[in-house]
């Protein structure tokens, strides 16, 4: 039997093969949960539903005004850093551990992925988090509403924080 390069058999086997896995790729697809695999393996298959709001990025044309950025952050998302040349918005978290960072970061994918807008995520220092949005298409990059949209999402969803670290008490 002729094999293709990866090591698939070509032609007539070939058929074959795609008769005994049309059976399990049916089931497979008829198990599909309706938030997509995605959402499953994040474990976030119930969350919320997310009605997109942002507008196709391509057709923005310009960022905004860092000024303009930064009195808008100031009141929408006061929690959050302005980059300091107004093209960027970021929030970072300290998280109880990796896999929190982790859930925190897939509960924002689904939001991404609904708002057709996403983020640059970072996970250092195994659980600083860090997640920045800024709009690639405009030219240059810079903050447009669908930053401000899904921040504001991303701000409203759970995260595990670690506990801040207390002050000594002065030894009394
Ligand atoms: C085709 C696709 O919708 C576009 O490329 C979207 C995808 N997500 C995006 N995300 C961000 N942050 N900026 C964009 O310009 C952008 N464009």
């Amino acid at each position: 039997m002729s094999t293709a390069a990866f090591g698939l058999p070509v032609g007539r086997p070939m058929l074959a093969t795609a008769r005994l896995l049309r059976p399990a790729l049916a089931s497979a697809a008829r198990r599909r949960p309706a938030g997509g695999w995605a959402a499953t393996m994040s474990g976030a298959a119930d969350a919320p539903s997310v009605t997109p709001s942002c507008v196709p990025c391509e057709g923005i044309g310009s960022a905004m005004d860092p000024k303009d950025v930064r009195a808008a952050a100031a009141a929408r998302i006061p929690t959050w850093t302005v980059a300091p040349d107004g093209r960027s918005l970021s929030r970072t978290h300290t998280t109880t551990s990796f896999t929190a960072g982790m859930d925190w970061f897939n509960a924002i994918a689904v939001v991404a992925e609904a708002e057709g807008h996403h983020p640059d995520l970072s996970l250092r220092d195994w659980n600083t988090a860090e997640v920045r949005l800024s709009t690639h298409a405009l030219n240059p990059p810079g903050v447009s509403e669908n930053d401000f949209i899904v921040a504001e999402r991303i701000e409203a969803l759970p995260v595990q924080l670690k506990a801040p670290r207390q002050a000594k008490q002065s030894a009394q």
